[in-house]
């Protein structure tokens, strides 16, 4: 019986084109200032430090290293220090009103329901938990954090790896498969399947179903059977 949910965002909670549409080119387009203005910024320079290391080139110039973040946005890379990165650089977006975050009304209506109904709900994104926190705070739905017990992001491995599933598992007090994962990619699913969760596809934008995971276009779909 399932006791826990962890949810993905982008594509299962969130539109797609809101993160590649909005948040993606608002990144972009700060990052360069942002970098220039706040490198000697702890929180900042520790990730600028993580880039040097990623591209193992201890000496790059700052140039350097915001070429390489933005070649990373282009390519959709989700690297931690370019997460932690544009989860600082879209706190500026959402505080001044440049966007809301984007949540579907079918999804925060399951997530309350599901809340109500005594589901702990977690979240597991490649966007820092910083950025996590922000898309809740600031959604089309006003502050809506408190749906969520608590937030995972790529600091416990790369959404596609079993380990990270495992990591996250280890730190929640629920057996695997107590907890259900949703998300709109086969290979995360897989990855969660195969340290034990139990896993539910949401295919919203015509992405194509897994004989291994069940399915679903939107919560309106959602059953009990889903938890069993
Ligand atoms: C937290 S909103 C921004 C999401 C993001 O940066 C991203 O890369 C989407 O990853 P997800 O794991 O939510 O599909
Ligand atoms: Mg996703």
């Amino acid at each position: 019986m399932i006791k826990a949910i962890i949810t993905d965002i982008e594509g299962t909670i969130t539109r797609i084109s809101f993160v590649k549409d909005v948040l993606f080119p608002y990144a972009a387009k700060q990052l360069p200032e942002f970098i220039s203005a706040h490198q000697q910024q702890p929180a900042v320079a520790e990730q600028l430090a993580a880039v040097k290391a990623f591209i193992d080139q201890p000496n790059a110039d700052l140039d350097t290293v915001i070429n390489t973040l933005l070649a990373w946005i282009s390519d959709d890379k989700k690297i931690t220090p370019l997460k932690q990165l544009q989860g600082l650089i879209w706190q500026t977006g959402y505080e001044n009103g440049d966007f809301t975050g984007h949540i579907y009304p079918d999804a925060y209506q399951f997530l309350q329901h599901q809340q109500q109904a005594g589901q702990q709900l977690y979240v597991y994104s490649s966007g820092s938990v910083k950025a996590q926190e922000l898309i809740f705070q600031y959604s089309d739905f006003g502050d809506i954090r408190s749906l969520f017990k608590d937030y995972f992001d790529t600091k416990v491995g790369a959404k596609q790896t079993p380990s990270a599933y495992a990591n996250i598992i280890s730190q929640l007090p629920f057996n695997a498969d107590e907890v259900l994962f949703l998300s709109d990619v086969v290979a995360e699913l897989d990855a969660a399947k195969s340290v034990g969760l139990k896993t539910l596809h949401l295919i919203r934008d015509g992405q194509t179903s897994s004989p291994a995971h069940p399915y679903i276009n939107d919560f309106s779909q959602f059953t009990t059977e889903h938890l069993a």
